[in-house]
């Protein structure tokens, strides 16, 4: 678990998932499309790394190959010394839609991947993850009746619920309202802090990145390489209001200098 006020992650970490030299080309009908290209990342255990880059580099691409929900054209994941190349129960996913079932309540959606995997749901978890969310006296709720912030925390409790070792997040917050985020980037600070989840969380927006991230990881305009890596030492826990210091705003200038915005 990290350190309440320690920084960067521990390099002496031991690596959870390592990333070798992957591409991806997408066969399509007018030709094939470079989506990725070499791109090589040691992911410690523990670790918050955020994945930043302009539109259509390929973050979304190597996120779902972690999934194992596509494979790559060359190169190779490994969750340890597991390759992988289906989805795998230690490696849970959160996408910018809840993809709630909507006529299923907060409840039945919580429990889905437990029906999935035909297990019995782990109900004592589902109720702390529900009370630690702030969702409790909700479960017999349906989808529509709850606020797209809401929502986004049923699919984290969710997520949790069958407790992977290894959250993928492609911009989970990204529809949400200015307050909203700011809510759920402390939410997933702090429940990150508690469960030394490893976390790779895909970003648009620098200063979430730089708020939430152990390091950054800046990629190039198609085909997505790595352009940069940059730690982020800030203490922990983070305060929102850290997002308006000199020090904060800094950091988000340097980056946004660095990031190439050349059409993919
Ligand atoms: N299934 C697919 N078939 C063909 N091309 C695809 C497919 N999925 C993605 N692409 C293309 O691959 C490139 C990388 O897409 P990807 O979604 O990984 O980028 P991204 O960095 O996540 O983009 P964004 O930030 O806009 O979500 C883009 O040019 C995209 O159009």
């Amino acid at each position: 678990m990290p350190a309440a006020t320690g920084a960067v992650v521990d390099a002496r970490n031991p690596v959870k998932m390592k990333i070798e030299n992957a591409s991806k080309v997408y066969h399509t009908r007018s030709g094939g499309v470079h989506a990725l290209d070499n791109v090589s990342i040691d992911v410690r255990e523990g670790e918050f790394l955020c994945l930043l880059g302009p539109s259509g580099c390929g973050k979304s691409t190597l996120l779902w190959s972690m999934a194992g929900l596509h494979g790559l054209t060359d190169g190779t994941i490994r969750l340890g010394d597991e390759p992988i190349t289906n989805p795998h129960p230690e490696i849970a996913m959160i996408f910018q839609e809840a993809n709630l079932l909507p006529w299923r309540n907060l409840e039945r959606n919580i429990q889905l991947p437990f029906e999935i995997k035909r297990q019995a749901p782990d109900r004592a978890r589902i109720e702390k993850l529900l009370r630690r969310v702030g969702l409790e006296g909700f479960e017999n709720k349906y989808p529509r009746e709850l606020s797209g912030g809401m929502q986004q925390r049923a699919s984290i409790v969710r997520s949790l619920a069958v407790d992977p070792s290894v959250l993928l997040m492609d911009e989970p917050f990204g529809a949400l309202d200015a307050f909203t985020r700011d809510e759920m980037n402390l939410l997933i600070q702090e429940i990150w802090m508690e469960t030394g989840k490893t976390i790779i969380f895909i970003t648009h927006s620098i200063a979430e990145a730089v708020f939430l991230a152990d390091r950054i990881v800046v990629m190039s305009a198609r085909p997505g390489r790595i352009a940069n890596i940059i730690d982020v030492d800030l203490p922990r826990p983070r305060p929102v209001k850290l997002q308006t210091s000199p020090d904060f705003l800094e950091r988000v200038e340097a980056i946004k200098a660095m990031i190439d915005h050349r059409p993919a």
